[in-house]
């Protein structure tokens, strides 16, 4: 299905901010509109602190481009915009060209699950200028959030060393589409669950759940609760012990789970939902396996994340699943990630590309001019070295050397014949999609291998070791001439 389209209604095309639509417009008026264009969308800092992100959102990136297009009624609604002085805002002709408008662009993305850092291009759109900066918006949207709750996930689920991550956030989550895009996300970061039963329906993967306190509040005795959920679920029961007192509440479990083996079943597991997590599992675990239940298993739920796993697992807690909601569906110690999305060049009337930067003051700021791709260079023993941005409408020297664009004397060679991979590849050719989208499963593959090729010292919560992100020799150059010329040109103009 087009999770785009068929959850949110046939057209999306209105999903991005006014300025797309007069910057539109204007190009469209003053004959820029088909000029060739190159865009690139990346962010600037590794969300949480991290020494990575892991990319995500894609597959809806591509299902809102391959359905761009405008509706009567987006253009009836467009039509009806007015200007300061009551005017049409856009002029009909506008609208027309609007009605008749096919993306037709190239599109080139790194693939979902991928592990990537600072400043490199996710996605390159290359076309025509009015659509490629049409777009800008919603893929910012749709990449910016999935990819964030994707690292979160990932994070998450390295705490969580093996251990079932369950996602349970949906009651937290921002929105319907926070819900859903965030289970998608947290999918591909390597959670096994949700507890999002439309999530399950829409993208096919495991639904797992519990009970509430509720439930047992709506029984005059604890154990006559239990005893209903696992009249009603014999083998798939989870008892939340914690409505009163939780290890009494486990001692009640016990008693169930011996009733429900004298039937041939086995209880599935206990819950811990409040009180000190590691005192409180460790008890239950010794009542458990004294009982002749060790394959019972602990769950644990109550504002968790990837910090309080970790110490958790440290302080010596024997939880062996993990049911995690607000804290990851909403990325709550960072709640959005700032991908951006600049032009890299313009092709002028000869044909040849002119580059382009936006230039700032703070120099982490200042975009990267080309037409971009992204090199990463790989050891014999599989692990990931470092990785080269490079234009690849210029020919690169046999040798690589990476340079880092915040301190030019922090370089790095590449021996010559270290193998590489260039991470973007072709998603759409000329409006096409060319791309065969991978299966979640596949994805979520993806990631937990690259994060194989990752050393732990990138993977570390605390001061990650920074993963060498460096622009092409021959790149560094061009853009160091072009913050150059354009200081010149100030400066003449002063
Ligand atoms: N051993 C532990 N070490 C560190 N943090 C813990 C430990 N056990 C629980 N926590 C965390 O401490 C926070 C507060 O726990 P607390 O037991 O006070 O929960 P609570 O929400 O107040 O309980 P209740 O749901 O009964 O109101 C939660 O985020 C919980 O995950
Ligand atoms: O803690 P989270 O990571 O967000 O996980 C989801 C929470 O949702 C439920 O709580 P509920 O809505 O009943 O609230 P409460 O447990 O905080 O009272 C559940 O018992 C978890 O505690
Ligand atoms: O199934 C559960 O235990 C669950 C689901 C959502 C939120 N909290 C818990």
């Amino acid at each position: 299905m087009n999770f785009t389209r068929d959850l949110y209604g046939t057209s999306l095309s209105l999903l991005t901010d006014l300025y797309q639509l007069t910057m539109a417009y204007g190009y469209w008026k003053s004959g820029l509109a088909e000029k060739e264009a190159v865009f690139h969308l990346y962010f600037r800092k590794n969300p949480f602190e991290g020494g990575y992100a892991v990319c995500a959102g894609l597959e809806y990136a591509v299902q809102y481009l391959q359905s761009l297009q405008f509706s009567e009624d987006d253009l009836a609604y467009l039509s009806s915009l007015k200007s300061a002085t009551g005017q049409e805002l856009f002029e009909t002709g506008f609208i027309n060209y609007l009605r008749q408008l096919k993306f037709t662009c190239d599109v080139d993305a790194i693939p979902e699950g991928t592990v990537v850092f600072p400043n490199e291009p996710l996605i390159r759109v290359t076309g025509p200028l009015l659509q490629a900066q049409l777009v800008e918006t919603p893929l910012l949207t749709l990449i910016n959030f999935q990819t964030l709750i994707a690292t979160k996930a990932a994070r998450i689920t390295e705490a969580a060393q093996g251990d079932l991550v369950m996602e349970f956030g949906m009651r937290r989550a921002q929105g319907v589409d926070g819900a859903l895009a965030a289970a998608r996300a947290v999918f591909i970061g390597g959670a096994k669950a949700t507890s999002n039963v439309l999530a399950g329906k829409l993208f096919g993967f495991p639904v797992k759940g519990t009970h509430a306190h509720s439930w047992v509040m709506a029984f005059e005795e604890e154990e006559e609760a239990f005893e209903k959920y696992a009249e009603a679920f014999p083998n798939d029961s989870v008892f939340l012990v914690d409505t009163y007192d939780t290890l009494e509440g486990v001692k009640n479990a016990i008693k169930v789970a011996q009733k429900l083996r004298t039937k041939g079943s086995e209880l599935a597991g206990i819950r811990l939902d409040s009180g000190d997590l590691t005192y409180l599992s460790r008890e239950a675990r010794k009542l458990l396996d004294e009982a002749g239940f060790p394959n019972v298993s602990i769950v644990a739920s109550n504002d968790l994340d990837e910090y309080l796993i970790a110490d958790l697992k440290k302080q010596g807690a024997r939880i062996d699943t993990w049911g995690i909601g607000t804290r990851l569906v909403t990325a709550y110690d960072q709640p959005a990630l700032g991908g951006v999305y600049k032009m890299g060049a313009l092709r002028d009337e000869k044909g040849n590309w002119q580059y382009k930067l936006k230039l700032s003051e703070q120099l982490a700021k200042t975009s990267t001019p080309g037409v971009l791709q992204v090199r990463r260079f790989i050891s014999e023993e599989n692990k990931f070295v470092a990785d080269m941005i490079c234009n690849e409408a210029e020919p690169l020297p046999e040798q690589a050397l990476i340079i880092d664009p915040f301190d030019f004397t922090h370089r790095k060679a590449i021996p010559a014949g270290t193998r590489h991979e260039d991470l973007l590849m072709p998603v759409f050719r000329g409006g096409e999609q060319v791309y065969k989208l991978p299966s979640l499963p596949e994805i979520q593959a993806r990631t937990q291998q690259q994060l194989r090729q990752l050393d732990p010292s990138s993977r570390r919560f605390l001061n990650p070791h920074v993963y060498p992100v460096g622009l092409e020799e021959t790149l560094f150059e061009m853009k160091t001439n072009l913050v150059l010329s354009y200081r010149k040109t100030e400066a003449a103009s002063s």
